[in-house]
């Protein structure tokens, strides 16, 4: 493998690395007259997180004023973590582990002896439809000590649908081996098999999620990603999605909220759960996978015959160019998506969408509009045809105030085109020209097999749930995993 490019040619590492952390039992640094704006040399995260300890100290300082004028809360608000940390249950659970039940945000996790517990390096990280996370850190079996996201699944085996969600990611986060792909270190539940209930995964803390990067810099009204930043993370991403595809994995939900970036500005590609094999037929291929605004045409609009992971690469496009502006690129109405996928709801609610993106890459032509007939119907052509026609735009005109280099307008041109046929391939973007200043072809790696995921198969919410409890009881402990209490002595 070749060595990573020396790091005078480059802000940041090239390569992930695994950082030793602090030893999270130390009081958080308190700090006064924090700056508002970022200091004109810094890394996002860090300029981010002074935001936060910021807000956080405003937080404070309010509810002393409040407690100090005898208005304490009373309004029966939780606090963020709670429970008894030093009670540790019995051993339970397939692996005989105790657990401190410990609760965040009204939600009670089951954290494994050996993890950190202490309710003041507890961090609640977010949640979404699938479950909530929270950081912490634990010792692990090579001697370090890592922060690390625990997340519990919420109610994974409420249907079938939900519980093969929550296999593949589990499968997924086992199988992918990937400097900019997250990981599990670690899977487990405090249930035993007859009352099987709740899962967790726990993956390595990568970071700040490039959401929350984005949105602070709205907030902010700065920008913090400079066009360094920009080009490593699409390098990034790229260079993980070359060995998603050569897994024959599509990730189907690529999107700010599901990347991460370190301090060093290291990417990881996060959740897995609406990731698919390319091979399998599969009913569950919706058009309403992939979170709205970076979703592909051919994923919303028309039949998802074409529908292959150059699905993920039009994502890629929609985030190169949100990390330039700002600003999401195709913000449609997401209220919508929660109607019921019909054919006749599909065309009324993606209006708004349908109208951004063809006002900007133009509407399908009629090799295009053949195709659609071919693998849909002609009423399906038709009702295309019906939208208002808008011609493809010049580029380099619309992000002009952005001052992006031509290379980088190049490579969104090659992302962002309707045709999934004529859609730049992850191989060909990892070549680009834009890329050329990290790419290192020897230290790009494509997966060495396709990933089965089994789980094609039609299975009911049970077995799914078995086929879960069996990944557990299999799971094989990475030296980056955390150490279960008495691991080292054996
Ligand atoms: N390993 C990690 N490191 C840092 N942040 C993480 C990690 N895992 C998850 N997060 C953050 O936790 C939050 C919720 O996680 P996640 O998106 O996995 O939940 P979800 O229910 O699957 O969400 P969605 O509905 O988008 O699928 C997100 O903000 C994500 O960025």
């Amino acid at each position: 493998m070749a060595s990573a490019p020396s790091s005078s040619n480059l802000p940041y590492s090239h390569v992930r690395r695994h950082e030793d952390v602090p030893t999270p039992s130390a009081p958080p640094t308190k700090r006064c007259n924090i700056q508002s704006q970022p200091p004109e040399s810094y890394e996002p995260n860090t300029w981010l997180q002074q935001q936060m300890e910021h807000e956080q100290q405003k937080k404070l300082a309010e509810e002393a004023e409040k407690q100090s004028s005898g208005t304490t809360n009373n309004d029966g608000e939780e606090e963020e973590v709670s429970g008894r940390p030093d009670v540790l249950s019995k051993p339970c659970g397939p692996h005989n582990r105790r657990f401190n039940f410990v609760m965040v945000r009204n939600i009670t996790f089951a954290i494994p002896e050996g993890y950190d517990v202490d309710g003041t390096n507890i961090e609640y990280l977010g949640g979404g439809s699938f479950g909530n996370v929270i950081k912490t850190s634990a010792v692990c079996r090579d001697g370090m000590r890592r922060w690390v996201a625990i997340k519990k699944m919420r109610e994974p085996f409420f249907d079938p649908h939900h519980a093969r969600r929550i296999f593949r990611e589990i499968k997924l986060l086992q199988l992918m081996r990937h400097d900019n792909i997250i990981c599990a270190l670690d899977i487990y539940t405090p249930d035993e098999e007859n009352d099987f209930r709740d899962v967790y995964v726990v993956t390595e803390f990568a970071g700040r999620s490039l959401y929350r990067i984005l949105k602070q810099q709205r907030e902010y009204g700065r920008r913090v990603l400079t066009d360094e930043h920009i080009k490593f993370i699409i390098y990034q991403i790229i260079r993980a999605l070359k060995y998603i595809h050569s897994a024959n994995i599509i990730h189907r939900d690529l999107k700010p909220g599901n990347l991460a970036l370190t301090d060093d500005s290291d990417l990881m590609i996060l959740d897995f759960g609406l990731a698919r094999s390319l091979e399998k037929k599969d009913t569950t291929l919706t058009q309403y996978v992939q979170t709205r605004w970076y979703r592909s045409p051919e994923v919303i609009y028309w039949k998802i015959d074409s529908y292959t992971n150059l699905a993920d690469m039009w994502s890629v496009g929609c985030i190169a160019a949100e990390l330039l502006t700002g600003d999401p690129l195709f913000p449609g109405d997401d209220g919508i998506a929660s109607m019921p996928d019909t054919f006749s709801n599909k065309l009324i609610t993606v209006n708004a969408q349908y109208q951004r993106i063809t006002q900007l890459c133009g509407s399908p032509d009629e090799e295009l509009l053949t195709k659609i007939e071919n693998d849909n119907s002609s009423a399906m052509k038709a009702v295309i045809q019906s939208y208002k026609v808008f011609k493809r735009r010049n580029f380099r005109e619309v992000f002009a105030a952005y001052n992006p280099s031509a290379d980088f307008i190049d490579l969104i041109e090659k992302l962002l085109v309707l045709d999934p046929e004529k859609r730049i391939t992850v191989e060909e973007a990892i070549q680009h020209p834009y890329l050329a200043e990290f790419s290192l072809p020897d230290d790009e790696p494509r997966a060495d097999h396709i990933f089965d995921l089994d789980d094609s198969q039609a299975r009911t919410r049970f077995e799914w749930r078995d086929a879960v409890w069996k990944e557990i009881m299999n799971y094989r402990r990475l030296d980056s995993s955390p150490l279960i209490p008495g691991e080292a002595d054996r």
